[in-house]
């Protein structure tokens, strides 16, 4: 099958969280079966565009409104990503070096789905599948079923992975006029609450419409930021498909980024001196558990109770652990965060900001990784950190449920009901319990490490919806 995925990120050509590292990865997976899937994402101004090679194979405009912007797709020559990638560049509106956080991101997420069909418009054959990715995409399959330019691409079957419900890209109908025509009677399925939603277009038009978890799935017909009536009447064309990992990029046996690599056999070690460098340069303990965070600084994540939290446990076990934390986001949190260093010297650090080879190093010297997650999709944290025998507590939501199973119940991480302070305190004084009994925390960290959360499974199970 020719599988054409369309994203606004991908690992590692731009990364803000999650939905790079699924769109890094699962297309490889999917060619390693025998298919043939492509990614088509915005081309920004970064080092990768900067640092590789390209070929120009489309050179055309692209109208938005009364505005006509330069579009051009670049491939890239190598391989690198182990399947073809193509880079829509438009110049004035994708080519910045952020992904997200502009004024005018509907207009350049629009005017990038606009191009690219353009593009696929012109094709001699056609895919069998267009897979989007979350809202930034979500108005391809309106725009493939309706708008009489692409009536030709009208047949092909698309399917929409959400992978967060809690951004869907609303803007106002007084932008309707960005869109390629159609007939206007169809406008119903761009709209929810009287604004043109990309997601919520996309979950109606969409031929299917998956989910990163069952959980997930379950959950969003009650939480789902608005959309929970539609998502449940549209249930019956909707399936949950956990994520997986990239065990290439994420394998502490080989991995670049570590001060020491390590396998299943020599864990202990590896972990240790793992941990013994982050101590080093965080001004940490060795001796004391490492309790860790890694992620988006967001209400989402249960980032804003954080401060309290560490402030609270490193009070209560006068200051027998060690927190550090990686994240950014919301400057009140980044700020309290901070401020707690000058507390906790010793005890306590925080990196705020993101940096890919801390996070390796991080999970690979943590003992234990906290994810107190009020709304999880997935997570692939705790997936990172079982493979890198790093202990996972986190709250019993989304695909955390689903991967994650008390050491209580016979499993290996800590789990907790609430997004609270008083839960994940309580979870992280569990974990100290178990830090003590080292036997235990040993055998745990074998165990974890050979658990399989590859990509090959989702993989196969994507293929599988693809041809129902
Ligand atoms: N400051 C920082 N420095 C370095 N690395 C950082 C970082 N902050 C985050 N990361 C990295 O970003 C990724 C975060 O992935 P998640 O799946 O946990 O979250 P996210 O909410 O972005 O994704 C959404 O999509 C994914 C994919 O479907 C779902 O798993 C998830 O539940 C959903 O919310 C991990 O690779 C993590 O290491």
């Amino acid at each position: 099958m020719e599988i054409i995925h369309f994203s606004a990120e991908c690992y590692p050509v731009a990364k803000v969280g999650g939905l790079g590292d699924v769109v890094g990865a699962l297309p490889k997976y999917q060619n390693k079966l025998g298919h043939v899937a492509k990614v088509v994402m915005p081309a920004y101004h970064n080092k990768f565009l900067q640092q590789n090679e390209f070929e120009v194979v489309y050179d055309g405009w692209v109208r938005l409104g009364s505005n006509n912007y330069q579009a051009r797709i670049f491939r890239e020559k190598a391989n690198k990503l182990g399947f073809d990638l193509f880079l829509v560049h438009i110049s004035g509106l994708l080519d910045r070096e952020k992904v997200y956080g502009y004024d005018d991101d509907t207009e350049r997420f629009l005017a990038f789905q606009i191009a690219a069909l353009d593009w696929i418009a012109q094709w001699e054959h056609r895919p069998d599948v267009i897979h989007c990715h979350d809202h930034h995409t979500g108005l391809i399959p309106f725009m493939v079923g309706n708008c009489y330019q692409y009536r030709h691409l009208s047949h092909i079957p698309t399917v929409l992975t959400i992978h967060n419900a809690q951004y869907q890209g609303q803007f106002g109908w007084d932008k309707l006029y960005y869109l390629p025509a159609y007939e206007l009677r169809n406008s119903s399925k761009l709209d929810w609450g009287n604004c043109i939603n990309p997601l919520a277009a996309a979950i109606k038009c969409a031929w299917r419409v998956t989910t990163v978890s069952p959980s997930y799935l379950e959950e969003i017909s009650y939480q789902a930021n608005g959309l929970e009536s539609l998502l449940a009447q549209e249930r019956g064309k909707s399936a949950g498909i956990l994520n997986g990992i990239d065990n290439e990029v994420w394998d502490p046996a080989k991995d670049p980024m570590l001060s020491k690599t390590f396998s299943v056999r020599t864990v202990d070690s590896g972990k240790k001196a793992n941990k013994e460098a982050l101590c080093t340069v965080f001004n940490l303990d060795k001796e004391k558990p490492l309790y860790t965070f890694i992620g988006r600084l967001v209400g989402e994540k249960g980032a804003d109770l954080l401060p309290d939290i560490f402030y609270n446990a490193l009070q209560q076990s006068n200051r027998e652990i060690n927190i550090l934390v990686l994240g950014s986001g919301d400057p009140h949190v980044e700020d309290r965060l901070n401020e707690l260093k000058h507390h906790f010297k010793g005890s306590y650090n925080a990196y705020i900001g993101y940096n890919e080879v801390l996070s390796h190093q991080i999970y690979a010297g943590a003992d234990f990784l906290l994810m107190p997650s009020r709304v999880e999709p997935c997570g692939l944290n705790q997936m990172y950190a079982l493979r890198y025998g790093t202990i996972p507590i986190v709250r019993r939501i989304g695909g955390l449920k689903d991967t994650v199973t008390d050491i209580g119940d016979g499993g290996f991480g800590i789990c907790h009901d609430q997004t609270s302070v008083w839960d994940v305190g309580h979870a992280i004084g569990r974990a100290y319990e178990l830090f003590l009994d080292q036997k235990k925390v040993k055998d745990i960290r074998k165990y974890i490490m050979s658990l399989d959360h590859s990509w090959d499974l989702a993989a196969q199970q994507y293929i599988d919806l693809y041809q129902m």
